[in-house]
C-alpha cells in the first residue's frame, strides 16, 4: 500500500517562557493512505494544526518520525526539502496566505514557478478555480479578497501540482454551507483520483466525508 504521509511515536511539546512545557501529543501514529480522506477532529486548541503542521514538515516533532512516502522528511536537508515538499505535499495553511503583489491567478501558479510550468499548468490553475467557484477572480489581486475567497485560491494552489498528498488546515472554516459543500466534494474526488488528503476540520459535513478520522481531546 502507497503511503503518501506517516507520523510514527510523534511528540509535540511547545516550551513557553516562564510557563510549564505544553504537551500536545505523545506516541502519535498515524497513517494516511493514497486514495484516503482522513479528517483530525476534536475540541479547539487540541493540537489538530499542530499535528497538520508537523505532517507538513513545518514544524518538528521533539519525538518520532515523518516519511512522505519513503522518504524521512526529518533527515532530508534544509537545501533539499522546498523541492520535496513541493513534489510531495501541497498544504493548506489556516491563514491562507497569498502573496499580495500577484493576481488570483498568478497566486495559484506559485508552485509551478521553480519547475517553468507555469504556461502548461495554467488550464488545471483555471479549472480549479473554476471548480471552487472562484473562477471569476482569476485576474483579480488578491487585496480585496474575503476569508472564503483566499482560502479556496490557497486550496486551488495547493492541489495545482497534483501531490501524492494535500493537507488542509479547516478548509471549509470561512465558507457557507453550499459553498463548504463544493469543497468537500473535490477534495473527496482528489482522494478518490488516489490522493491522500489530511485535513483538520471542525465542519461536521466533511467530517462525515472522511474515510478515517482520528478524534482529539
Ligand atoms: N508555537 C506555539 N507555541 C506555544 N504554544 C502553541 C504553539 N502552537 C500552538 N500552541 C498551543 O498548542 C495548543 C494546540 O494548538 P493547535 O493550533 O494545534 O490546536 P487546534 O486543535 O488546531 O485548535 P483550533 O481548532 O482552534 O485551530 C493550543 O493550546 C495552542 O495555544
Amino acid at each position: 500500500m502507497s503511503l503518501p504521509v506517516q507520523l510514527r511515536g510523534v511528540e509535540i511539546c511547545f516550551t513557553r517562557r516562564g510557563l510549564p512545557p505544553l504537551l500536545i501529543v505523545q506516541g502519535l501514529d498515524l497513517s494516511v493512505a493514497a486514495g484516503v480522506l482522513h479528517c483530525l477532529a476534536g475540541r479547539s486548541g487540541s493540537g489538530k494544526t499542530s499535528v497538520l503542521r508537523v505532517a507538513a514538515g513545518q514544524l518538528v516533532p521533539r519525538a518520532g518520525t515523518v516519511h512522505w512516502s519513503r522518504r524521512s522528511v526529518l533527515d532530508v536537508p534544509d537545501r533539499e526539502l522546498p523541492a520535496l515538499r513541493r513534489r510531495s505535499v501541497g498544504y493548506l495553511d489556516q491563514g491562507a496566505h497569498l502573496l499580495p503583489g500577484l493576481s488570483v491567478l498568478e497566486n495559484v501558479l506559485v508552485p509551478a514557478v521553480p519547475t517553468r510550468q507555469t504556461r502548461q499548468l495554467r488550464p488545471r490553475a483555471l479549472d480549479l478555480l473554476d471548480r471552487l467557484g472562484v473562477r471569476q477572480l482569476a485576474t483579480r489581486r488578491t487585496a480585496g479578497l474575503s476569508g472564503g475567497e483566499r482560502q479556496r485560491v490557497a486550496l486551488a494552489r495547493a492541489l495545482l501540482l497534483s501531490p501524492a498528498a494535500v493537507l488542509a488546515d479547516e478548509p471549509t472554516a470561512s465558507l457557507d454551507r453550499t459553498t463548504a459543500d463544493g469543497v468537500i466534494d473535490l477534495l473527496r474526488a482528489t482522494a478518490d483520483r488516489g490522493t491522500a488528503v489530511l485535513v483538520t476540520s471542525h465542519d461536521p459535513g466533511l467530517v462525515d466525508a472522511a474515510d478515517e478520522r482520528t478524534a482529539f481531546s
